[in-house]
C-alpha cells in the first residue's frame, strides 16, 4: 500500500495569495486553453470561465472560430486567436471537450508542440494519449474510465490494485503527475507520494465539472510556477471541491441542492476568499 497524505484547507491556503501593489496581470499568471470543439463548445467556455474565476491575470483561448465565439460571448476578457504566436504562456490546458478520433494533422502538430514546450500542461480528456510525448512538466486529469484507458495504453495491468497504488504506478510509467478524479480525488507524482483530496460533494457529479476543474488547474499552475505540481494540483482540486460545496449551498453544513458546472465556476471566488480568510 502506498502512503496517502490527506490534503487540508491550510495546505490549500499556502498556494493562494492576495495580489499586492507589485502585481500586474502577467505576475498573476497567463493561462492558455486549447480545448473544446464544434461537438463540445461548452467545455471550452467552462474551462475559460474557471481559469478567470480562479484568479488568472490573463487567459488566452485557441480553437475553432465557432468555439472562440462562444468563449468570447461568455467572457470578453479572453484573448482568442488561431494560435498564441510568441506570447508568454505560463500554463496550458488541452483536451477538455475534444475527441482524439477527430484530430487532424495540424491539430496533432499543435498539441505535440505544446507538450514539448516549457510551460506546464494540464492534459485532460481527449488529449490524454499525448502524455507519453510530453517533455513539459505536466498533469493528466482522467476520470475513472479515462484512467482505465490510459492504463491500457501504457500496458499496465488494471487488476486488483487499490486506486492509490494504481495512480502511483501510472504516474511512474507516464513520467508525470496523475490526478485521478472521483468523489475522493487522488494525485500521484512519479517517484513520489500520493495526495488525497476529499473536499467535494456528490452534487459535483454533473456534466462539465471536470472541464471547470481543468481551467482551475491551469490557473493555479500558472500562478505557482516552480512549485511541486502535485501540491499545486491538490490545491486546485480542493478549491474546486469547496466551490462545489459553496455552489450547492452547503457552506453552513446543510445537505445542499443540485448545481450545474457553471455554478461551480461562479463559486470559485467565494471558495478562494474562504481559504484566504
Ligand atoms: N458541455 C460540454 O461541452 C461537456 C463536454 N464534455 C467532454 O465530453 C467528452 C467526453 O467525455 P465523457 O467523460 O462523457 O466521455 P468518455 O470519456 O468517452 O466516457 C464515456 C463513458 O465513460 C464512463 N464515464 C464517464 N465519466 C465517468 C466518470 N467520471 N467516472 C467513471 N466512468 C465515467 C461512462 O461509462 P458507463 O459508466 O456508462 O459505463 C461513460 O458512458 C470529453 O472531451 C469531455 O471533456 C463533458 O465534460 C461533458 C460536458
Ligand atoms: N460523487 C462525487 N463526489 C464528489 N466529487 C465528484 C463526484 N463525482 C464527480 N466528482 C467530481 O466532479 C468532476 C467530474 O469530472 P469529469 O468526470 O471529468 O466530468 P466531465 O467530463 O463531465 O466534466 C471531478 O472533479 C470529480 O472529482
Amino acid at each position: 500500500m502506498v502512503e496517502v497524505r490527506e490534503w487540508t484547507r491550510d495546505d490549500t491556503a499556502r498556494l493562494f495569495r492576495v495580489p499586492t501593489a507589485d502585481d500586474d496581470k502577467y505576475a498573476r499568471g497567463v493561462v492558455a486553453l486549447r480545448t473544446g470543439s464544434p461537438a463540445y463548445p461548452g467545455a471550452a467556455v467552462l474551462g475559460v470561465e474557471a481559469a478567470w474565476r480562479t484568479g488568472a491575470g490573463f487567459v488566452r483561448y485557441v480553437g475553432a472560430e465557432r468555439v472562440a465565439d462562444a468563449v468570447l460571448a461568455r467572457r470578453p476578457e479572453t484573448v482568442a486567436g488561431a494560435d498564441v504566436g510568441r506570447s508568454r504562456i505560463d500554463a496550458w490546458v488541452i483536451g477538455s471537450g475534444t475527441d482524439p478520433t477527430d484530430r487532424d494533422d495540424a491539430e496533432q502538430a499543435a498539441l505535440e508542440a505544446i507538450v514539448a514546450g516549457d510551460a506546464a500542461v494540464v492534459i485532460d480528456a481527449g488529449a490524454l494519449d499525448l502524455a507519453g510525448k510530453a517533455r513539459a512538466p505536466f498533469l493528466v486529469t482522467p476520470h475513472a474510465r479515462e484512467f482505465a484507458r490510459l492504463q491500457e495504453q501504457l500496458g499496465i495491468s488494471t487488476s486488483e490494485e487499490d486506486r492509490a497504488s494504481a495512480a502511483r504506478r501510472t504516474a511512474d510509467r507516464v513520467g508525470g503527475t496523475v490526478l485521478l478524479k472521483g468523489a475522493r480525488t487522488l494525485i500521484a507524482s512519479p517517484d513520489g507520494g500520493v495526495i488525497a483530496v476529499d473536499a467535494g460533494t456528490g452534487w459535483l457529479a454533473t456534466a462539465g465539472t471536470g472541464d471547470v476543474l481543468a481551467g482551475v488547474l491551469g490557473a493555479v499552475l500558472a500562478a505557482n510556477q516552480g512549485r511541486p505540481i502535485a501540491e499545486v494540483a491538490a490545491a486546485g482540486a480542493w478549491i474546486h471541491g469547496q466551490a462545489g460545496r459553496v455552489a450547492a449551498g452547503m457552506s453552513d453544513g446543510g445537505t445542499g441542492h443540485p448545481i450545474v458546472a457553471m455554478d461551480v465556476a461562479a463559486a470559485l471566488p467565494q471558495a478562494i476568499a474562504d481559504v484566504l480568510a
